[in-house]
């Protein structure tokens, strides 16, 4: 009898837009399906994973979480993705559902055009593309900042086709997109709210549907069934990089730089994050995030950073024999001074 394919949702979103806490609520709420979870980070130290496992051990087990740590997912789909999706496949239990988190740098396109693959089309299918937005970077322009600039040098350069690199990023994250979560509304009041409605429907010539959402809560029967088979249409969402090299040149992540910082125990961690937010705002640091440990305390301190506003809470113990330390990864444009920001920090501490 002919298996029927497993569905397939990928999630993306740029860097800390609310992904994995989408990820974490969806996984407590899963209403019994077995979801099997491939979670992809761009920087050398995998935050999210641990921060999944154990969250929704019923829908999700430890092993049912696959961490492809080796670059952007776009990047290496026929090196990680496609061996990781085998082995899944080739599983005596195999999942109801298949996750997929992209890195906040991923360009989703390639990913879903593997689906395409012959090993892999058989027996799967994507479900939908969700695109995660954080709405108060929205609002803020955060997306856009470089637009006037851009368009002053248009009109001197009328071959100039390159925009900034966020919002490149951020318009081909839209247009894979099959549903589009307007993340952390909190954050932002009525007037703001309809401002990031007003730029994300500019930004994407398909119009998909917007739904509002904090915290990532968003039903499973929501996020789960769209049914679209995304394979089949992924000609249609090409991305600028897809647009402007028809002749197939490589993609890179080289506007975005990583890299990760070890520190000391931090005694004490609210001055050191109203010290880190700072840092971040005077050197331009995008996403920063990690545990820290705190003298005398039995827990590890989860720290988030999205642009300059810092959420923090202690997470879980640290296990018998784990190394306790502090440890983040910075990422920022490739303009970032590494040094100056490595030597910011540890002065923050
Ligand atoms: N205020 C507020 N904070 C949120 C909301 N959703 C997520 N966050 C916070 O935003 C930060 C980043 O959330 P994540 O879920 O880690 O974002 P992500 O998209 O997975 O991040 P990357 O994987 O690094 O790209 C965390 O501190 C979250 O607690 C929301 O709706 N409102």
């Amino acid at each position: 009898m002919l298996q029927q394919k497993i569905p397939a949702t990928v999630i993306t979103g740029f860097l800390g837009a609310g992904k994995t806490t989408l990820i974490r609520n969806l996984l407590q709420n899963a209403g019994g399906k077995r979801i099997a979870l491939i979670i992809n980070e761009f920087g050398d130290l995998g935050v999210d994973g641990d921060v999944l496992k154990g969250c929704g051990a019923e829908a999700c087990s430890e092993d049912d979480i696959i961490e492809l740590t080796n670059g952007c997912i776009c990047c290496t789909v026929a090196d990680d993705f496609i061996p990781t999706m085998s082995k899944l496949l080739e599983r005596e239990n195999r999942p109801d559902h298949i996750v997929i988190e992209t890195s906040g740098l991923a360009l989703p396109q390639p990913l879903v055009a593997a689906f395409n693959w012959p090993e892999i089309k058989t027996q799967v299918t994507v479900d939908g593309v969700i695109t995660v937005v954080d709405s108060a970077a929205v609002a803020a322009g955060r997306f856009a900042d470089d637009h006037d600039k851009v368009d002053a040098l248009r009109v001197e350069d009328d071959n100039l086709d390159h925009e900034s690199p966020l919002e490149e990023l951020f318009e081909d994250q839209l247009t894979a997109a099959d549903l589009i979560i307007l993340n952390k509304t909190d954050l932002i009041d009525a007037a703001g709210l309809q401002i990031v409605r007003d730029e994300v429907a500019s930004r994407t010539v398909r119009k998909p549907a917007m739904i509002e959402a904090k915290n990532g809560e968003v039903a499973a029967a929501v996020l789960l069934g769209l049914g679209v088979g995304t394979e089949d249409d992924i000609a249609n969402r090409k991305s600028h990089h897809e647009l402007e090299h028809e002749n197939g040149e490589e993609h890179d992540h080289d506007e975005f730089d990583s890299f990760v910082v070890e520190l000391g125990a931090i005694a004490d961690p609210a001055a050191f994050i109203e010290r880190l937010k700072g840092v971040i705002a005077e050197h331009d640091v995008l996403r920063l995030k990690g545990f820290a440990d705190v003298p005398g305390k039995p827990l590890r301190l989860l720290v988030q950073a999205v642009g300059s506003r810092i959420d923090s809470y202690f997470e879980r113990a640290w296990t018998p024999g784990e190394n306790r330390g502090t440890r983040f990864v910075v990422i920022g444009l490739h303009d970032m001074d590494e040094a100056a920001v490595r030597a910011a920090i540890a002065a923050a501490v």
